[in-house]
């Protein structure tokens, strides 16, 4: 009965991530830039904090755009006429997806940067 709950928690949890993988345009978006990393983490040879910080770096800015589509999904089911509380629940919710996008591009620049320029040389 309980290993059944279990199992279940998976599945809805699958289904958020496989629901908003398909209908928000912002994952499809991340979901490409990950592959790219991941492409880019198999072709060169990464140190284990590089690959810690990349692995991180990802897995947040996933984690925090489906929270951004939570909030989303809960605002629009509140209501779809104009309020500063809606704007400002999705604005904050975007912006917390923006600042770990940030931080997930100067994680990328600090670990790829140096093996691209090495190529280049
Ligand atoms: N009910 C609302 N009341 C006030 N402002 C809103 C409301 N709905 C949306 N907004 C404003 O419009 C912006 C865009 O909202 P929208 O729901 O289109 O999200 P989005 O970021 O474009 O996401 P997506 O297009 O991926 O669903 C919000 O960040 C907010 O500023």
């Amino acid at each position: 009965m309980k290993a059944k709950k279990i199992l279940q928690a998976f599945y809805y949890a699958g289904r958020g991530l496989w629901v908003v993988a398909q209908q928000e345009r912002n994952m499809k978006i991340h979901l490409v830039v990950t592959v790219a990393v991941l492409m880019m983490t198999l072709y060169y040879s990464l140190e284990g904090w590089e690959l810690a910080w990349i692995i991180l770096s990802t897995f947040l800015v996933l984690s925090a755009e489906m929270f951004n589509s939570a909030v989303e999904a809960v605002v629009d089911r509140c209501g779809e006429d104009y309020h500063p509380l809606a704007a400002l629940a999705k604005d904050a919710a975007a912006g917390a997806v923006l600042l770990l996008a940030l931080q997930a591009l100067i994680a990328g620049i600090v670990v790829f940067a140096p093996k691209i320029l090495v190529l280049w040389r």
